[in-house]
C-alpha cells in the first residue's frame, strides 16, 4: 500500500500538498516582525475512497494544513496538486473550490442562520448546475439531506438553523458541501463541537461516504480514538511538521516516533470514540512543558527538548524520514541510528522516570 504522505503518483490520489510550508509575518505591539513557521515540509496524498487523520496539539499546524488544501492559503513553499495537476497560483477558482471542500467545526457558524435548509442547499445546487429548475433542484435536495441520514429529507427543507440539534445542522453543512459534487472534504474537527453522543453516528456517516461514495477525506482530529476507528492512514504533526505516518494499525498500534508513542499512551481510553477532549488527550504531553515556539523553533527535531530518548545528535539535526515498510514512516534518528527498539520496549513514562535520572541533554 501506498503511505498517505509519499509523493508519489499513485492511483486514486485526488489531492496533493507537496513539501508545502506556510509562513505567517506577524507583527508585536511595536511593529517588529517575525515569522511564523506554521506547517514546514508537509507531504499528504488523498486518496479516493480512504480517510486520514490529521494528529496533533493545538498549534501543530493542522487547520493551516488544511487551508492549504483548500487553496484558502497559498504555500511559502511547495504546491498543492489535484489529479496530480499543479495548482498554479491565483488559478483557485470555483472549480477547486468545487472540488474540495472543507467542512468546519461549528456547523451553526457554517449555516446562515437566516435562511432556511432549503435556502442553504438551493445556493450550493445552483453554483453546481445553472441549468437545474427549481422542482428538480428540490428533488435533489431532498436527495442530499437523505444521503445524510435527515430522512424524510423534505421535513428539514423548511426548518431554520436554530431549530436542528448540532448533528443535524452538521448534517446540512454535509449535504451542502455534497450539493456540489466535490471529490474531496477536508473536515477540521468536524465532530469536535457535537454532542458525544452522536459523535459516532457523524463519524460512521464520514465512514459512509468515504467508503460507498469513493471521496477522498482529511479528517483533522485531537482524538487519536476517533482517528482509529473512522480512518484508514494516520498523520501525527507537531510543531508544524509531520513527524510519522502510515496506516491506523501501524501508528497507533506500533507507534515508531516517541511523541505518537506519548500521544497513544495518554489517550484515556482508546475504545471511548469522540469522547476524549482535547485538554485530557494532551494532559500528559502539557506535563513536559508548553510545545514550542514556531516563530523560534528548537534546532535538529523539534521535540527533543520534551522527549526522553534524545541523543545529542537531535538537538543538532533535523531527522530525516525513515520508511519502515507498507507505508508506515517516521522521523526520529533512533531509526537511523539502529535504536528503534527502544521506542517499543518501556513506556513513555518509564523512559521519561529514567531520563530525569541521567544528564540532561
Ligand atoms: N493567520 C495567521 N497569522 C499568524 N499566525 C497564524 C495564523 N494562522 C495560524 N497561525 C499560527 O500558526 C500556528 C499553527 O496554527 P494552526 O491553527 O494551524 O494549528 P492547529 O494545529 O490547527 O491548532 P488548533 O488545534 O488549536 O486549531 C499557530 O502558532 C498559530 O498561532
Amino acid at each position: 500500500m501506498s503511505s498517505p504522505t509519499s509523493t508519489a503518483t499513485d492511483e486514486g490520489t485526488v489531492l496533493s500538498a507537496v513539501d508545502v510550508s506556510k509562513h505567517f509575518v506577524v507583527r508585536n505591539a511595536v511593529g517588529d516582525s517575525s515569522v511564523v513557521r506554521a506547517v514546514e515540509h508537509a507531504s499528504i496524498d488523498l486518496y479516493a475512497g480512504r480517510i486520514v487523520a490529521v494528529v496533533g496539539e493545538s498549534g501543530s499546524g493542522k487547520t493551516t494544513l488544511a487551508r492549504l488544501l483548500a487553496r484558502f492559503y497559498e504555500p511559502t513553499e511547495g504546491e498543492i496538486r489535484l489529479e496530480d495537476v499543479p495548482v498554479g497560483k491565483g488559478a483557485a477558482g470555483r472549480g477547486y473550490h468545487q472540488t474540495v471542500q472543507l467542512i468546519f467545526q461549528d456547523p451553526f457558524g457554517s449555516l446562515n442562520p437566516v435562511h432556511r435548509v432549503w435556502h442553504n442547499l438551493d445556493r450550493a445546487l445552483r453554483i453546481h448546475d445553472r441549468r437545474t429548475g427549481r422542482a428538480e433542484r428540490r428533488r435533489r435536495a431532498i436527495g442530499l439531506l437523505e444521503r445524510v441520514s435527515l430522512t424524510p429529507g423534505a421535513d428539514f427543507l423548511d426548518k431554520f438553523p436554530h431549530e436542528l440539534s448540532g448533528g443535524q445542522r452538521q448534517r446540512v453543512v454535509i449535504a451542502r458541501a455534497l450539493a456540489v459534487a466535490p471529490k474531496v472534504l477536508l473536515g477540521d474537527e468536524p465532530i469536535s463541537m457535537l454532542d458525544v453522543s452522536i459523535r459516532l453516528e457523524m463519524l460512521n456517516l464520514l465512514g459512509r461516504l468515504s467508503r460507498d461514495e469513493g471521496l477522498a477525506m482529511l479528517y483533522i482530529t485531537h482524538d487519536i480514538a476517533s482517528a482509529r476507528y473512522v480512518c484508514d492512514d494516520v498523520v501525527v504533526m507537531y510543531a508544524g511538521q509531520m513527524i510519522e505516518g502510515g496506516p491506523k494499525e501501524r501508528v497507533i498500534g506500533a507507534p515508531a516516533h516517541p511523541y505518537t508513542k506519548l500521544l497513544v499512551e495518554s489517550s484515556p481510553d482508546p475504545d471511548r470514540v469522540g469522547t476524549t477532549s482535547r485538554d485530557e488527550q494532551f494532559a500528559d504531553a502539557e506535563t513536559l512543558g508548553e510545545p514550542p515556539s514556531l516563530i523560534e523553533p528548537p534546532t535538529g527535531c523539534r521535540f527533543h527538548p520534551r522527549c526522553p530518548f534524545a541523543m545529542s545528535r537531535c538537538a543538532l539535526q533535523e531527522p530525516p524520514r525513515t520508511d519502515l515498510g507498507d507505508g508506515h514512516w517516521s522521523r526520529c534518528w533512533l531509526h537511523e541510528e539502529g535504536r528503534a527498539d527502544e521506542i517499543g520496549a518501556e513506556s513513555y513514562s518509564a523512559a521519561l522516570a529514567r531520563r530525569t535520572t541521567e544528564p540532561a541533554l
